[in-house]
C-alpha cells in the first residue's frame, strides 16, 4: 500500500445522498445510467484521475442499497472510501463526510474538495486548475463560470420583475475547496441554509477565489439534462 503523504493533503468529498426530485427520474439521479454507466461512476472516475487527490470519500444515504451493485460494478478496482452518513440536506451530508474524513485521519489543515455527484462532466484538468489557483491561497475557492446571459428576476406568475446587472455575477460550480477545519466551522455555523461551501465561508467574512471552468461542468438537475450529459460524455 502506498504511504499517505503528510499534511496538508487534498481529499475529495462527494455528497451523493440526494433524492434527485427535480430530475423526475423516479430514483436518486446519481444512479441513472448515462453513456453506459451510472452518473456517479463518471464523477468518481474523473476525481480518481487527479493524482494530487490522495483519496475520495463518497457520502451516501444511510438507506442506500445501490452503490456497490451499480457504481462499483462499473469501476473495477476502484479504491475510494464510502460512508453512509448522508443527511437531510446537502450541507448535512457534507458535514457527515467531513466527520468521516476526520475519523479516517484527516486534519484541520488538510484541503477538502467538495464535489456534487450530479456534476458528472467534471474534467481532471479543471480540478488541477482549481488546485493550482487555491493551494497557495489562505482561504480556498471554487470553480465557477461568469454569467453570459442577461439575468432576470421573476415573480410566481412567471413575469419579469427586474433585470439584474450581470457584470460581477458568476454561477458557482463544484469542486469547492477549503481547509477541513475552516469549512466544518463555516457549515456548522450556517447550517442547512448553506447551499454551497463557499457561502458558508463567505459568512465568516472571507472571500473565496473564483476559478473559471466551463459551462460543461453543469449540474444534472432537470429531466432534459440527462440527454445533454449523455451527448457530451459520448463525445
Ligand atoms: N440531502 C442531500 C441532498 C443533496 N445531496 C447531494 O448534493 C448534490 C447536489 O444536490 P442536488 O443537485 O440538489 O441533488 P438532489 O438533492 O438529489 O436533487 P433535488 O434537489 O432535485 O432533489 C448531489 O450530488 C446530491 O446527491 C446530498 O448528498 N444530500
Ligand atoms: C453546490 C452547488 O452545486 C453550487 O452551484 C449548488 O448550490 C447545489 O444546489 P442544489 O440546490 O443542492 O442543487
Amino acid at each position: 500500500m502506498n504511504p499517505v503523504p503528510r499534511s496538508p493533503r487534498c481529499f475529495a468529498l462527494v455528497p451523493a445522498a440526494g433524492i434527485g426530485e427535480r430530475s423526475g427520474a423516479g430514483m436518486p439521479k446519481q444512479y441513472v445510467e448515462i453513456a453506459g454507466r451510472p452518473m456517479l461512476a463518471h464523477t468518481l472516475a474523473a476525481l480518481a484521475a487527479v493524482p494530487r487527490l490522495v483519496q475520495t470519500l463518497v457520502v451516501l444515504s444511510p438507506a442506500d442499497d445501490r452503490f456497490e451493485s451499480t457504481v462499483l460494478a462499473a469501476l473495477p478496482g476502484y479504491a475510494g472510501w464510502v460512508a453512509r452518513v448522508g443527511g437531510a440536506s446537502r450541507a448535512e451530508s457534507v458535514l457527515g463526510g467531513l466527520a468521516e474524513l476526520r475519523r479516517r485521519g484527516a486534519a484541520d489543515e488538510d484541503w477538502v474538495l467538495v464535489h456534487d455527484a450530479a456534476r458528472c462532466l467534471l474534467r481532471p484538468e479543471w480540478v488541477d486548475a482549481l488546485l493550482d489557483a487555491c493551494l497557495p491561497d489562505a482561504v480556498g475557492g471554487l470553480l465557477a463560470q461568469p454569467i453570459a446571459d442577461t439575468l432576470k428576476a421573476g415573480d410566481a406568475a412567471g413575469r419579469v420583475t427586474a433585470t439584474i446587472d450581470r457584470r460581477d455575477k458568476w454561477a458557482a460550480q463544484t469542486p469547492q475547496m477549503f481547509r477541513l477545519g475552516l469549512v466544518e466551522r463555516a457549515l456548522r455555523q450556517m447550517g442547512a441554509a448553506a447551499t454551497d461551501e463557499a457561502s458558508a465561508v463567505e459568512a465568516l467574512g472571507l472571500a473565496p477565489r473564483l476559478v473559471r471552468a466551463s459551462m460543461a461542468n453543469f449540474k444534472v438537475t432537470w429531466p432534459e439534462d440527462f440527454a445533454l450529459a449523455a451527448k457530451l460524455l459520448a463525445g
